[in-house]
């Protein structure tokens, strides 16, 4: 097939802007996803064959897997679950019996158009990984970001298109004694799918506490789930929050397990004092948590490669 220039130049791949990047450092990324397909454009245009451009470009489908980490997958949503004022859990299907068979930790990116630009972002699901039938992702919508306009515009019954999955925390069972999370508000998000594996699990004989960053008792996801993991002997959960003013003003469910402010060294040291033994800890949350708990807990002693940041 024959082409002008001018039909080429229409074919070239456009080159992402930096904000249509999710940032998460996923391989590919969408600047390796452009990269291959301008070579591929330019070996067409070279061999005067456009045909040679519509290879996967969109959508697959693999008998075996349903996500790819190349190409776009269209997942159907199915239910929408409002958290909090700016939260909601997203639960898509998937074909029956089957599973996303995700390793802990791991996250998927999810396309989206906003203004006719594509933007890309990650998002980590929180069902355990054996979860059959669907899978789900909290996801909390900021009032100026690209991919949450996008979000908030969602209808149950929606196509969304996915790909992945990336990242992860490689865990063994009992391979640490104690096992210390810090996380900041969606940063819960990798570590549910962690604690519902170790509580799955009779043999598994890990410790964990789980420090919950929030503003105020109302903005915790996922409450029922978290003490219902509570109840486990091997499960502690603390909260933070930085907007309540006196912990008497808290459910009484609340009082025993809930420091008020910020996050800091002190608050760590008396939570790593009641951790059994010297913790191995993963954190998540933003970058400047992610920063603050690393120096915190370097001040307490705790080196790098007793870390893990998602
Ligand atoms: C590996 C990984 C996993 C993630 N998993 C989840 C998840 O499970 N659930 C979830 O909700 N998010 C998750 N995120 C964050 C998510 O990918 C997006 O960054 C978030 O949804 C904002 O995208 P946006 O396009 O709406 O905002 P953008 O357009 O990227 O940002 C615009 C503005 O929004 C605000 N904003 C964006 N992100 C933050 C933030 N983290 N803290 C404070 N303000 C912010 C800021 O004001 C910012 O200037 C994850 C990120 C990574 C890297």
């Amino acid at each position: 097939m024959s082409e002008s220039d001018e039909d080429w130049l229409s074919l070239r791949p456009v080159e992402p802007l930096p904000n249509q990047c999710c940032g998460s450092g996923c391989k590919p990324c969408v600047f390796d996803v452009y990269q291959k397909e301008l070579a591929q454009w330019e070996e067409a245009k070279e061999k005067n064959d456009s045909s040679l451009l519509t290879k996967k470009k969109e959508e697959v489908k693999s008998d075996l897997l349903l996500l790819n980490s190349d190409t776009f997958t269209a997942f159907k949503l199915s239910c929408v679950e409002r958290l909090t004022s700016d939260t909601n859990l997203y639960r898509f299907e998937l074909p029956r019996g089957r599973s996303l068979q995700l390793s802990l930790g791991q996250h998927i990116v999810l396309r989206g158009m906003v203004n006719g630009l594509e933007v890309q972002r990650a998002y980590t699901p929180i069902n355990p990984v054996n979860a059959e039938n669907y899978f789900e992702v909290i996801i909390k919508c900021y009032d100026n970001g690209l991919m949450s306009q996008y979000i908030k515009s969602w209808q149950e019954g929606d196509l969304l298109f996915w790909r992945g999955p990336f990242g992860g925390f490689p865990y063994e069972p009992n391979q640490y004694g104690q096992l210390l999370m810090l996380t900041s508000g969606t940063g819960l998000a990798p570590m549910l799918p962690i604690l519902q594996c170790i509580t799955e699990n009779e043999e598994d004989e890990t410790f964990v506490t789980l420090v919950g960053c929030f503003s105020t008792v109302e903005s915790i996801y996922m409450k029922s789930l978290l003490q219902d993991l509570a109840r486990y002997w091997n499960i502690s959960i603390f909260y933070v929050l930085s907007k309540e003013t006196s912990v008497e003003n808290l459910p009484w469910s609340c009082r025993e397990n809930t420091h008020i402010g910020r996050v800091n060294s002190d608050i760590l040291h008396s939570v790593m004092d009641l951790c059994r033994r010297k913790p191995f800890v993963l954190i998540c949350g933003s970058v400047t948590f992610n920063n603050d708990m690393l120096s915190f807990l370097e001040s307490l002693g705790l080196q790098g490669d007793s870390c893990f940041v998602f």
